[in-house]
């Protein structure tokens, strides 16, 4: 019990649940926020209570939970004493609350609740990777100006993982030149029921909400604009680099259709939505979000379901993988409860964003391995103009795959092209379009190694 503060009377006995503990100093917690992953911190807190005092040397009590409706029939047990509110200054001015968990997600109310908070000098928790993303800036500064509170937020990079404290503690003595990978669990959950369970895309999505994965608004999932946030983060914790998350190629899984997953298959593999920031030199990092086209033997192809993965390749280790469950109540909530205990502890936050190599440059394109599947009406010299086009563009074709065409007007193929720029593929997409015989838009990502397509010239 060394981490019991001086001069406390504690009494031990021989039952660690017969503990006498009341006298121990009390952390009074405000938690904006009572759905899926609010729920979840109460339950854990309520649970693991006496234990929570054993490790901290306080107590933790949910003194105040906010939410939108007080009266909404909650799935967990409210603690007794626990005031339910709608009243956001009922936490915010109360002085016997001492630490704020925003859990209730959006980027106004809860930019203001966090700031106030902080304000205030009480340390703060958050899950919120879309107010993080847009406004770490202004976080920042806020924190500089209040330097008595601390700001924690591990659960809004990859729900259960731990890779923010990684990210914040285990590279000051190397080099990371690449961060990729599945940072959405909603979407890895519904490739999955869609790829192996045969699930619909509707019915995909409505399984990953009831199952609390999906945002509250599941556009940021499904548009890819979640994992984009996430990536925007680990990119500063990463290289320093602030960049505006909006200038981060971004494209969701919206456009897919089961022809993709069966073109996949064709080419021995399948597709994750992942995302990818690389330095591209000493000044530059390029970044992107995309479904992308992975190998059966490459690792990311096995993360099913919400399981979220990141690889970190750096210099000393060279490749680093954290793998676990990126969404969902009980993930999201543990990662909360680890920072709540850390403050209970006294735990000084590393520098909570890295502020060094600021000054690198975000360059909006990337060289990759493409895979580009074109919808059409059946015609004649097809190939010959995809080929003129591509040769246009300077795209080099490396392979060609098309299963029989059973419909004139509705049939595919898909182009795998050697390596070659993103923007080169943004044109040829664009005159391939022009074409009568081209239906709709066409789609195309990333092979996610590039070494693949030599791989497969052998
Ligand atoms: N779910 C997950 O797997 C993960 C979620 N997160 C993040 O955690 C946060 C919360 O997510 P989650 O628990 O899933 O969301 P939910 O929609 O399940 O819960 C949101 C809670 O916040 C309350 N709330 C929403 N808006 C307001 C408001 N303006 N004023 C007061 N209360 C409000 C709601 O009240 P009421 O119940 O009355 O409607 C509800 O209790 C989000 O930032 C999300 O991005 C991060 C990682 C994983
Ligand atoms: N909707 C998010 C929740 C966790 O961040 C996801 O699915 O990853």
């Amino acid at each position: 019990f060394t981490s019991l503060p001086q001069n406390r009377a504690f009494t031990a006995t021989s039952s660690k649940s017969s503990l006498s503990m009341a006298d121990l100093p009390v952390r009074k917690l405000g938690i904006f926020g009572g759905g899926t992953v609010g729920g979840g911190i109460v339950e854990i807190i309520q649970k693991k209570q006496d234990y929570f005092k054993e490790l901290t040397g306080h107590g933790i009590e949910v003194a105040k939970i906010c939410v939108r409706d007080a009266s909404k029939k909650r799935d967990f047990d409210v603690p007794s004493g626990c005031i339910v509110t709608e009243n956001y200054d009922d936490i915010l001015d109360d002085d016997s609350i001492d630490m704020v968990v925003e859990v209730m997600g959006g980027t106004t109310d809860a930019k203001d609740v966090v700031f106030k908070a902080l304000s205030k000098g009480k340390d703060v928790v958050t899950a919120n990777k879309a107010l993080i993303a847009k406004d770490l800036p202004e976080i920042e500064e806020k924190l500089e100006q209040c330097p008595g509170a601390e700001f924690r937020y591990e659960a809004a990079v990859c729900g259960g993982i731990p890779i923010i404290r990684s990210m914040q503690s285990d590279f000051p003595g190397d080099d990371i030149d690449m961060l990729s990978g599945i940072i959405n669990g909603c979407t890895n959950f519904m490739l999955t029921s869609m790829d192996k369970g045969g699930k619909s895309y509707d019915e995909a999505l409505a399984e990953a909400s009831a199952l609390g994965y999906a945002e509250a608004d599941p556009t940021l999932d499904v548009g890819g604009f979640d994992a984009r946030s996430k990536l925007r983060i680990l990119m500063r914790l990463a290289f320093g680099i602030d960049v505006d998350e909006e200038d981060i190629a971004c494209r969701g899984i919206t456009e897919l259709s089961k022809l993709d997953f069966d073109y996949a298959k064709m080419m021995g593999g399948t597709i994750k939505l992942v995302g990818v920031a690389k330095k591209v030199d000493e000044e530059s990092v390029a970044a992107f979000v995309s479904p992308c086209y992975v190998t059966s033997d490459d690792s990311l192809s096995s993360v099913n379901g919400a399981t979220n993965a990141v690889e970190v390749i750096s210099s000393n280790l060279q490749s680093s993988t954290y793998i676990g469950q990126g969404a969902g109540r009980y993930p999201t909530a543990n990662s909360c409860i680890n920072d709540i205990v850390a403050l209970a502890k006294g735990d000084k936050a590393p520098m909570p964003f890295n502020p060094f190599g600021k000054g690198k440059k975000f360059v909006n394109s990337y060289d990759s391995v493409f895979y580009i599947r074109l919808s059409y009406t059946d015609a004649l010299g097809i190939t010959r103009q995809c080929g003129e086009i591509c040769e246009k563009h300077g795209v080099s074709i490396h392979s060609i795959l098309q299963n029989p065409v059973t419909s004139k007007t509705d049939a595919a193929f898909v182009l795998v092209t050697e390596k070659v720029p993103l923007d080169s593929v943004k044109k040829a997409a664009s005159d391939f379009e022009e074409l009568d015989w081209c239906n709709g838009p066409v789609f195309y990502m990333p092979v996610l190694r590039e070494d693949w397509v030599e791989a497969m010239s052998v």
